[in-house]
C-alpha cells in the first residue's frame, strides 16, 4: 500500500571527469537531504562523470574508476536511498546506468534503454540499449526509474506501469536549447497522462564545453499539471512530497521568458568554460559595436568586472563615435580598459608587402590584416596574463564567413557563436532594461566593421532579420531553398545566403567553441562537408 514518501532533487553542477569532486556535491546533497528528512535523494543522468563523457566512454579505466566511485558511495549510505547515474562496464557491452545505493549496498540497478542518438547525443557511440525495467521500494511507494530520454518514448514508462510502478523518478543531463522546457513539459506529460502516474524530473545544471545544462527540474502530477518547479540556471536542492498517487504542492519557480533564458544561458556557458578550465580572466575587444559590447555585459555578469579587460585597438578608420562608446560601457562596467592603436602595426606590414602587392588594388587583403592585427595583439596579451579571449562573432557572421581568419576569429571561445545578429540587439536592449550598461547609441547605429572607409554591414550582406530568417530555415529546419523562396523570399538574396552558409564551412571547422542556444548550432550537431558539390533545388 502507498503511503508518503520525501524525495529531494540535487539539481547539480558535476565537472565532466571529476570523479572525487562529483561524489564530494552528491554527499553534501546526501547530508542536506537527510537532514531535510527526505527518504530519496535523486541525482542527475551520469552524476558520478559528469556529462557527456565523450570519448572517456571509449576508455576501460574510466568504467574501472566510476565503479569504484559507486561502490565506495554506497558504503556511505545509510538511511537515505541515493540514485546515481554512471557508466557501466559489463564486459565488453556498456551501458549508461543507474544505481540505488542504500544502507551501505547496491539494492538496485538500470541500463538506460532509449539512447539519444540525434542533435547533439552520441550515445549509440557508446553504450548499448538495457532492456529491464527498474522498480525498487522506499516506505511501501514502489518506484520506477528512467533515465532521460527513456521518458521521450512510450515503450519505458509501458515497461513501468507492468511492473507495478506507483511513481515515475527520471534522472535527466538535459542541456537546454530556447524553449526546451515546454517539449520537456509535453513529454512528461504524455508519460503521465499514459500511465496515470505521477512523474518527478530530475536534471543537471551548468556549462560543458559547448552545452548548457538548464536544470529546471520538476515535480509533476498524474494528470499533466506542475506541483513543483525548480530554477532554471541555478545549482538548487528541494525535497517534494508524494502523498497516495500525488505530489504536495510546492514552490513554482516561475521560468525566464526567452530572453532571460538566452542570456542567462551565455553567462553560465562564459562562467563555467573559463571556472571548470581554470582561466584567471578574459580578455575582449571592444569595437564600440554591439556583439562586443553584448559579450562583454555577458562576460562581466558572468565572472565580475575585475576578471573581465576590454581592449580598443583603433585603426584610422575607426570612428570617435566608437571610441566614446567603448570608452563609456567600460567605464560604466568599470572593467580595465585599454587603447592600443594599430596603424603602427598596419604600416609596417603595408611596407613589408609593398612589393608583393605592387600593382594590384587594395581589397579584403588590407582589412583582413587589421583584423589579423587585432587578433595578434589579443593573443598576446592572453598569453602574458593567462586569460582567455573571448571572441565576438555571432551565428549570422558564423553562417556567412563574415569574419576573418586569424583575426576576430582568433581566441578561446565564442560567447555568441550561436546568437543570429537579430538576438543580439534584443538581448542587448533586454539586458539593458534591468541597468543600463551598454551605452544607447552602440545599439542604435548601423553596424560596421570598420575597416574601410564608411564601411557598414549592409553594404556586403542582407538585411539581417532577412538574413537570419533564411539560415533559420536552411539549417534548423532543414528547408531546401525551393521552399524558403516559397516564402516569399527574394531567389537571388536565398541564393547568395546558401551559398555563403555552404562556402565557408572550413570556417567554423577553425573557430573556436561556442555556447549552444538553437535546437541546431554550428558544433557538434552541424556536420556538413567542406568539399561538396551538392546543388539544392531551387
Ligand atoms: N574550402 C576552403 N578550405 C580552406 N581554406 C579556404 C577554403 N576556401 C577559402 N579558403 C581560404 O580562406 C582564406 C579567406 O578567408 P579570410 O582570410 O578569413 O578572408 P575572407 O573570407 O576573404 O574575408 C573576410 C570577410 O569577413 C569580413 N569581416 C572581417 C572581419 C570582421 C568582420 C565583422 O564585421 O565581424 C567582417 C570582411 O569584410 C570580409 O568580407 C583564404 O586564405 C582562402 O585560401
Ligand atoms: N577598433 C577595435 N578595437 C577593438 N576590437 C575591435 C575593433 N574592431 C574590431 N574589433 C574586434 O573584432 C570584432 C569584429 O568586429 P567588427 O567591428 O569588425 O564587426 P562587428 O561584427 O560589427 O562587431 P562589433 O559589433 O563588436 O563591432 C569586434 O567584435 C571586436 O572584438
Ligand atoms: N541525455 C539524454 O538522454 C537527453 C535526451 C533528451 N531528448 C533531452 O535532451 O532531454
Amino acid at each position: 500500500m502507498k503511503t508518503s514518501l520525501a524525495i529531494a532533487v540535487a539539481q547539480f553542477n558535476p565537472v565532466v571527469g571529476d570523479l572525487s569532486g562529483n561524489v564530494a556535491q552528491i554527499r553534501a546533497a546526501m547530508d542536506a537531504a537527510a537532514a531535510e528528512g527526505a527518504r530519496l535523494l535523486l541525482t542527475p543522468e551520469l552524476s558520478i562523470c559528469g556529462y557527456p563523457p565523450e570519448d572517456l566512454l571509449l576508455r576501460p579505466d574510466f568504467y574501472d574508476r566510476c565503479r569504484e566511485a559507486v561502490e565506495t558511495l554506497a558504503l556511505q549510505t545509510d538511511e537515505l536511498a541515493v540514485v546515481v547515474g554512471y557508466p557501466e562496464a559489463d564486459g565488453d557491452i556498456r551501458y549508461n546506468a543507474a544505481a540505488v545505493l542504500h544502507r551501505g549496498r547496491i539494492v538496485a540497478h538500470y541500463r538506460k534503454q532509449r539512447l539519444p542518438n540525434y542533435e547533439v547525443f552520441d550515445e549509440l557511440r557508446y553504450f548499448d540499449e538495457g532492456d529491464a525495467a527498474c522498480i525498487f521500494e522506499i516506505d511501501g511507494v514502489r518506484c520506477g526509474l528512467l533515465i532521460c530520454a527513456d521518458l521521450w518514448g512510450a515503450a519505458p514508462t509501458k515497461g513501468l506501469i507492468e511492473a507495478g510502478a506507483d511513481v515515475i523518478l527520471v534522472i535527466n543531463a538535459s542541456p537546454c536549447h530556447l524553449n526546451k522546457q515546454q517539449d520537456r513539459y509535453r513529454v512528461a506529460a504524455d508519460r503521465a497522462r499514459e500511465s496515470g502516474l505521477p512523474v518527478l524530473y530530475a536534471n543537471m545544471v551548468g556549462g560543458q564545453d559547448e552545452l548548457v545544462f538548464d536544470g529546471a527540474s520538476f515535480a509533476m502530477q498524474a494528470d499533466g499539471s506542475i506541483a513543483w518547479q525548480a530554477p532554471a540556471f541555478a545549482a538548487h536542492a528541494s525535497v517534494v512530497r508524494l502523498n497516495g498517487s500525488a505530489w504536495v504542492p510546492a514552490t513554482v519557480t516561475p521560468l525566464p521568458e526567452l530572453e532571460e533564458e538566452a542570456y542567462t544561458a551565455l553567462v553560465v556557458g562564459v562562467r563555467d568554460y573559463l571556472g571548470k578550465n581554470g582561466f584567471p580572466g578574459a580578455i575582449i575587444g571592444l569595437s564600440g559595436g554591439i556583439d562586443s559590447a553584448l559579450t562583454l555585459a555577458v562576460a562581466v555578469d558572468a565572472l565580475g568586472a575585475d576578471k573581465v579587460r576590454a581592449v580598443m585597438m583603433p585603426s584610422p578608420y575607426t570612428a570617435q563615435m566608437s571610441l566614446d562608446d567603448a570608452a563609456e560601457m567600460a567605464r560604466i562596467l568599470g572593467v580595465r580598459y585599454d587603447v592600443l592603436p594599430i596603424e603602427p602595426a598596419m604600416k609596417v606590414f603595408a611596407g613589408m608587402l609593398e612589393a608583393q602587392f605592387a600593382g594590384l588594388p587594395e581589397d579584403t587583403t588590407e582589412e583582413n590584416l587589421q583584423s589579423r592585427i587585432r587578433g595578434m595583439l589579443l593573443m598576446a596579451l592572453s598569453n602574458k596574463t593567462g586569460s582567455i579571449v573571448l571572441t565576438t562573432g555571432n551565428k549570422s557572421e558564423m553562417a556567412t564567413g563574415y569574419a576573418t581568419l586569424y583575426g576576430d576569429m582568433a581566441g578561446g571561445f565564442a560567447v555568441l557563436k550561436d546568437v543570429y545578429k537579430t538576438l543580439v540587439y534584443r538581448l542587448s536592449v533586454w539586458r539593458n532594461a534591468r541597468s543600463a550598461i551598454i551605452p544607447e547609441n552602440i545599439i542604435t547605429r548601423p553596424p560596421s566593421a570598420e575597416l574601410k572607409p564608411d564601411q557598414v554591414d549592409q553594404d556586403s550582406l542582407p538585411p539581417y532579420a532577412v538574413l537570419d530568417a533564411i539560415i533559420e530555415a536552411y539549417m534548423e529546419r532543414d528547408e531546401s531553398p525551393r521552399e524558403i523562396v516559397a516564402q516569399g523570399y527574394d531567389e537571388a538574396v536565398v541564393r547568395r545566403t546558401v551559398g555563403m552558409l555552404k562556402r565557408n564551412e572550413y570556417k567554423r571547422r577553425q573557430s573556436p567553441v561556442g555556447i549552444r542556444l538553437t535546437r541546431r548550432a554550428f558544433g557538434k550537431d552541424w556536420r556538413f562537408p567542406i568539399t561538396a558539390r551538392y546543388q539544392d533545388p531551387y
